[in-house]
């Protein structure tokens, strides 16, 4: 398993897609949400997106290996049957989740799991990125980055750390760290 934790805009959809394209020993784990979907997301392929009725009921069912309201009202979760779809398959399992799923995760799975935490250059930075984005509304926005400073302070909480600063050489390391793990 690898999972790559961060706050919300530090990159971690844009490393994850590219290192699918670069291995094909990977694969996804889509996860549960009921916020709504973005301009270009897809059913099943970004997300299950999912009713605030279903998502609850998939909570009761016992259907997740972990969950989170990551945002007040906004759950997000990782299904026990997407984590057996692909192991099933024979594939890696690549994660993109905050740092309270990713945490559970290593705990349930200790030996079989790597985190990598992906460290934006700065607060402003990352800030700065969430704005150009323009996937939130104002309100959304402050929200996102209250939460963004809480996960900042996990940075030493997880087995790597890739800093992306420039993201040509995030990329590259993120190859290397990925190519390490898969070749141990
Ligand atoms: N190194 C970089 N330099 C400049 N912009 C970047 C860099 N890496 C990613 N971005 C841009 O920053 C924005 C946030 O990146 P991305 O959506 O991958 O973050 P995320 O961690 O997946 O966020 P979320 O958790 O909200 O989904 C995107 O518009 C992306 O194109
Ligand atoms: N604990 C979990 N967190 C998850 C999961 N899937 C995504 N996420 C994280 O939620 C935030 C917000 O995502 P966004 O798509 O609305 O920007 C981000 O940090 C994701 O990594 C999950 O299954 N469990």
């Amino acid at each position: 398993m690898l999972i790559f934790t961060a706050p919300s805009g530090a990159g971690k959809t844009t490393i994850v897609r590219h290192l699918l394209k670069q291995f094909d020993e990977l694969s996804f784990s889509v996860s549960a949400t009921n916020r709504p979907l973005r301009d270009g997301e897809v059913h099943g392929v970004s997300y299950y997106f999912l009713s605030d009725e279903d998502f609850q009921r998939c909570i009761t069912d016992d259907k997740f290996a972990e969950h989170e309201e990551v945002y007040p009202g906004r759950f997000y979760g990782t299904l026990k049957s997407e984590i057996e779809r692909i192991w099933a398959e024979g594939k890696t399992i690549v994660f993109d989740i905050e740092v309270k799923g990713a945490t559970n995760l290593k705990k349930m799975y200790p030996r079989r799991a790597t985190t990598i935490f992906i460290n934006p250059p700065s607060e402003e930075a990352l800030f700065q990125r969430l704005r150009d984005r323009s996937t939130e509304t104002e309100e959304q926005l402050r929200v996102r980055m209250e939460r963004a400073v809480m996960e900042l302070g996990y940075v030493n909480s997880f087995d790597r750390v890739l800093v992306n600063d420039d993201l040509a050489i995030a990329l590259a390391e993120a190859e290397k760290i990925v190519s390490g793990i898969l070749s141990s």
